[in-house]
């Protein structure tokens, strides 16, 4: 028991220091929508997620200008970075998400995640209007969009394209939400204002090469 004595006890600081990921597999909870799509969902994957929240407001380069992502022009009033394969991520825990998702994914979705596109909604004034992330390949074929969320739960709305009732998902703090199958095509998705004074929330997209 002696020898019991010197092993390093991580300290309340040291813990509250870090960062980490809860297990994927038999937690993650799909849920099948209209057309082929369907979202995964894990509230809390992420531990420690106002570190990762911490490092995204200070030390990613945001963006006040909009990127050309959709099909057609929405308003976009958020701020966003873009990650492109190979840039390091502001934060080790996110390159482990992307590794985890790779490979949680590998067998249904048959190649990596890539890209990390990140979104900063500095207040309930910023939100996204009703689009599919039809960019690229994901105009054609199915895909997926993982998507990990920091600081203040905002709700991911879900609808068919075209009508139909809408699914909603508060996000914030560490929560996984994954769009897959035709989701992309068939479903669109929203991140509508609120008049509720919300802090900061940051989204962390990651997806295929190709796709945006
Ligand atoms: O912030 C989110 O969770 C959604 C972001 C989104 O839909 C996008 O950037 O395409
Ligand atoms: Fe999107």
């Amino acid at each position: 028991m002696l020898g019991m004595e010197v092993v390093h006890q991580p300290s309340m600081l040291d813990l509250a220091a870090e960062a980490s990921l809860g297990p994927l597999a038999g937690r993650v909870r799909r849920h099948p929508l209209s057309r082929g799509a369907w979202v995964d969902h894990l509230p809390g994957w992420v531990h420690g997620s106002d570190i990762v929240l911490d490092a995204l407001l200070h030390d990613v380069d945001w963006r006040a200008e909009r990127r050309e992502m959709y099909e057609r022009e929405v308003d976009v009033p958020r701020l966003l970075s873009w990650y492109d394969a190979g840039d390091p991520l502001p934060h080790p825990v996110l390159e482990e998400a992307r590794q985890r998702l790779t490979a949680h994914y590998a067998a249904e979705l048959g190649e990596p995640f890539v890209t990390a596109g990140m979104c900063l909604y500095r207040t309930g004034r910023d939100s996204v209007a009703w689009h599919g992330d039809t960019n690229g390949r994901a105009a054609r074929v199915d895909t997926m969009v993982a998507i990990v969320s920091f600081g203040e739960p905002r709700p991911l709305l879900l609808r068919p394209k075209g009508g139909g009732q809408s699914l909603r998902f508060p996000l914030g703090h560490g929560d996984l939400i994954v769009m897959g199958g035709s989701c992309q095509r068939t479903w669109e998705h929203a991140i509508p204002k609120t008049a509720r004074p919300v802090g900061p929330r940051v989204s962390v997209q990651f997806r295929p090469a190709g796709v945006s």
